[in-house]
């Protein structure tokens, strides 16, 4: 550290940021308090109150209570005589200019310059010097004072006191400041330097290197002999006694160092030099041309060595030989900022000032190397060797640090041992959706799973469940966002993905057009849909989980955007445009896209890998025709730009005050003008966003759920009688049951649908991320940590549900034993706490009304064509590979 100066960047600034002793603060020349106390002891008005001594040398106040009353309000804008006194108290009284209490027994006070007609004295009148001390030494009984330590005094004293603590106070933050400014510049100095000594250390390791080459050695002894080509000048004055100190083959630590000293103080002569040293070290400062004048030639002139290297500055080739020179001896010496400070100079000597100095000043060392006739590439080769293997090594090291991150600190959560990059991938493409029940056997309620590079944090019990969802939502607010989620804006700015305020404004807007009200005005559009879905499904083989998700697509199409796409009506009734069809194959083809395993696109595929990749593939693939990143991109665009149409248009019927349909999308409009905060958060593209979601959140769950529903039905004639009884019992077939029926009469069916959702759950992990460090189940999760919640594992945990491969409705039973007996949070199919779904009750009433209708007219019975166990697919939600195919039995009712 010895020779480094810090530089005062702004004297005056820093002068007047100086703390100042307090005496000055009080040095204010003819004080108006005195001025003003002579004022009103002059005015012959006030005299019967306050008035001069007979002898005009002394005041006296008379009547204290009035002059508090009366004049001192008037005079000084207070009404307080204590603090009168204490003012008077705080002119010296024992000095020369000070205040004297004349008599004992009353308020009279004098001073030789506060005298009648004599105003001009005042200014003689000092303040004390010391307030502080001599409050102090009052407060401790000692020494005079003009003012009786009685009523006014001690309050006077307080008072006082408080306010020289203030001040105290404020002097201590300022200095404070100024200390901590004063350490982050030295930090800042001290990385520089840090900085800097690492470059010398690399460059002293080449060159002990390069000296070390005896081909070099031999090169460098040449130097004598050089002179330059092309004007013969003679540019070497390298003697013999400068060439053995450069041939010093292995420089010592100690010799180094010396050197170092001795250049720097070199340059410190006279206090010269250091100040631009400082500037010219300085990566922040510029040094202007008119900076170089005689300071520096100064300091040139005592860094002799510098004109070793512009000796022969004739021609261009004189002036590489003696750079060359110049930087060998420069980079010896491991001064790093004088080689910068240097080259910077013989740039500006041989003036070639555009160029990049910092880009240079590492290039120029090879470059130098390489144009001189000192060295050859052989020599330089095993340094490139040794540089390019460092690079590999480090590139290495960064590899397996980026991947293997995220798993350090989740480590201690026990778990398979994983695979590099694909992580725990392989054992679910083996087991299937069942592997996270597996998993939890053998490694408990919480355990690791890798999803390539990225560990999730899975949660297998339900008590755990309701510590994450519930008591410790707070830190998990979030969801964590995958991959397929990462590349598509479209699906990131619906309610799912959204986080943090953003999320809860969203939330609480859309929770309000989820009122049951609401929800049963739609129940006369579902029931046209339903009956016009499934008025003739024929006798033949069908698949039936593609009718239910046309049917839940038109169902939710109409809810949301009030958009028919009458895509269940039979194709001679439907009076579909082009667009109609082409925005749901849009959907379809993006929907398909969003898979957890690795059948994705490339990008999507990398970022479950190499998150990294992820983006930046994206946006090369998505230009490339023909990719599966190009037809998703496209795919997206258009779809966005469909919805943008539809919310547009819908916002102009809001503004001419149409009417229109009362669906989600105007609603959502409509709230947007009325719910505070709103109009914010949900800006067109997130209206858009949002409005898809329930399109893409409430299809294929709600037909994924009848299907399962119908499917499970037809494998148990005992559960399809009690089905068909309750529907049968309802009342007449064209009886349409309205809300409070549906929550109210058809308990089985209820039973019936949630053993569906139990045995096939369509959504069996539930993904959080911690936003703060917490822990869970025992274990410490950091920030960022992804914990998923494995419903599907607890709904087939036979402690909760015995016998759980076995398909029985009756263990939902309110007054069955089982029912009683499980945790409350081992059932939650729709998420769990403030971030459970929100189209949970929207859903059930559809799958209800569609069962009702469904049963009213047909049975079903396993098509052979079916696969046998059935296979599912692992999406973001679950799917039937081959779908469900069932054949249709018409009733006899
Ligand atoms: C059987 C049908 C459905 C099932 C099984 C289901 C399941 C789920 C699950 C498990 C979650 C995550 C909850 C959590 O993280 O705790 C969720 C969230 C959500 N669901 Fe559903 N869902 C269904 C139908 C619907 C429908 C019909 C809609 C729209 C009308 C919908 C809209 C949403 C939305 C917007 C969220 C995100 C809520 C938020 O983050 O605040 N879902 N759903």
């Amino acid at each position: 550290m010895e020779g480094v100066t810090v530089k005062v960047e702004d004297a005056a600034a820093a002068a007047a940021d100086e703390p100042r002793p307090i005496e000055s603060l009080l040095d204010v020349g003819t004080p108006p308090f005195l001025t003003k106390t002579l004022e009103m002891v002059e005015d012959s008005s006030t005299d019967s109150v306050i008035s001069w001594s007979k002898a005009k040398n002394s005041f006296i106040v008379w009547d204290p209570h009035r002059l508090s009353a009366a004049f001192l309000p008037k005079f000084f804008k207070h009404n307080n005589f204590s603090s009168f006194v204490r003012q008077l108290n705080t002119y010296d009284e024992t000095g020369m200019q000070g205040f004297r209490k004349v008599d004992a027994d009353r308020w009279e006070f004098a001073n030789e310059a506060f005298l009648s007609g004599k105003k001009h004295l005042l200014k003689t009148i000092k303040r004390r010097r010391n307030v502080m001390m001599q409050g102090m030494s009052q407060q401790g009984g000692g020494g005079a004072s003009c003012t009786e330590l009685g009523q006014y005094g001690k309050e006077e004293e307080v008072e006082r006191l408080k306010r020289d603590r203030d001040v105290l106070r404020a002097e201590v933050l300022k200095l404070k400041q100024q200390q901590q400014s004063s350490r982050e510049r030295l930090m800042v100095i001290e990385e520089r330097i840090r900085g800097s000594e690492r470059k010398q250390q690399q460059m002293t390791s080449f060159v002990a290197k390069a000296f070390g080459n005896p081909l070099f050695a031999e090169r460098v002894a040449n130097v004598i002999d050089l002179s330059c080509k092309r004007c013969g000048t003679s540019s070497n004055p390298i003697t013999d006694e400068v060439l053995e100190k450069q041939l010093d083959l292995a420089p010592d630590q100690s010799e180094v160092e010396a050197e170092i000293e001795t250049l720097v103080s070199a340059a410190n002569v006279g206090g010269m030099g250091s100040d631009l040293l400082e500037r010219l070290l300085s990566e922040d400062e510029e040094v202007g041309a008119g900076d170089w004048d005689e300071e520096l030639q100064e300091l040139v002139d005592e860094l002799d060595f510098i004109r070793w290297g512009v000796l022969c500055s004739s021609c261009e080739e004189g002036f590489t030989k003696g750079l060359v020179a110049l930087y060998l001896r420069l980079i010896r010496v491991r001064s790093d900022f004088t080689v910068r400070t240097s080259l910077d100079l013989m740039i500006k000597k041989q003036d070639i000032s555009s160029r990049d100095l910092s880009t240079l000043h590492w290039s120029m060392l090879v470059w130098a190397i390489m144009a001189s006739d000192f060295v050859t590439t052989e020599m330089v080769e095993p340094f490139l060797v040794l540089e390019i293997a460092s690079a590999i090594l480090a590139a290495v090291v960064g590899a397996l640090v980026y991947l293997y991150a995220p798993y350090w600190g989740v480590r201690h959560v026990p778990g398979p041992p994983a695979m590099p990059v694909v992580g725990h991938l392989p054992l679910l493409a083996e087991y299937g959706p069942d592997l996270f029940s597996v998993l939890a056997k053998r490694h408990g309620p919480i355990f690791r799973f890798h999803m390539g590079r990225q560990p999730l944090v899975i949660v297998a019990n339900a008590e755990l469940c309701r510590e994450v969802g519930i008591k410790k939502f707070k830190y998990f607010s979030n969801r964590s966002i995958p991959s397929p989620i990462a590349a598509s804006p479209l699906h990131q700015k619906g309610l799912f993905f959204t986080r943090d305020a953003r999320w809860s404004t969203m939330r609480n807007m859309i929770l309000s057009l989820y009122q049951p009200s609401h929800l049963a005005t739609l129940i006369p559009t579902m029931q046209d849909l339903i009956a016009s879905a499934t008025g003739d499904l024929g006798s033949n083989d069908l698949t039936f989980s593609d009718i239910s998700l046309k049917l839940a697509t038109d169902v939710i199409g109409k809810a949301a955007f009030g958009v028919d796409f009458g895509l269940s009506k039979p194709i001679s009734r439907r009076h579909e445009d082009g667009r109609v069809q082409e925005f749901i194959n849009q959907h379809v083809y993006s929907t398909s896209q969003l898979k957890m395993d690795l059948s994705g696109s490339l990008s999507i595929i990398l970022g479950v890998l190499i998150p990294i990749l992820q983006e930046p593939f994206r946006q090369i693939l998505k230009r490339i025709p023909g990719t599966m990143d190009w037809k998703v991109e496209r795919t997206n665009m258009d779809l966005s730009r469909r919805l943008d149409e539809i919310v547009q248009s819908r916002m102009k019927e809001e503004a001419n005050d149409d009417p229109g349909s009362k669906d989600f999308l105007s609603l959502i409009l409509g709230a947007r003008e009325t719910e505070k905060g709103a109009n914010k958060a949900f800006t067109s593209d997130y209206v858009s966003a949002v409005t898809y979601e329930h399109l893409l959140a409430g299809s294929s769950t709600t037909s994924f759920t009848l299907s399962s529903v119908v499917y499970l039905v037809a494998g148990h004639p005992d559960v399809e009688k009690k089905v068909l009884e309750e529907i049968d019992g309802f009342g007449p077939h064209h009886q349409m049951p309205t809300a409070h029926d549906l929550q109210h009469k058809f308990p089985y069916l209820d039973q019936v649908i949630k053993e569906a959702m139990r045995f096939y759950t369509v959504s069996p992990l539930v993904a959080r991320e911690t936003s703060a460090e917490v822990s869970i189940g025992g274990y410490l999760l950091p920030k960022g940590t992804w914990v998923w919640l494995a419903l599907g594992v607890l709904t087939k945990d036979p402690v909760n549900f015995p016998e759980p491969e076995k398909f029985r409705p009756e263990r939902f039973d309110p007054e069955g034993e089982e029912e009683k007996r499980r945790h409350p949070y081992a059932y939650i199919p729709f998420g769990i706490g403030p971030r459970a779904c929100i189209g949970q009750k929207f859903s059930l009433q559809e799958i209800k009304l569609s069962m009702i209708h469904l049963y009213r007219k047909y049975v079903f019975r396993h098509s052979p064509l079916m696969e046998n166990p059935l296979q599912l697919d692992y999406g973001l939600v679950l799917n039937f590979r081959h779908g469900v195919k069932v054949r249709a039995i018409k009733r006899d009712v």
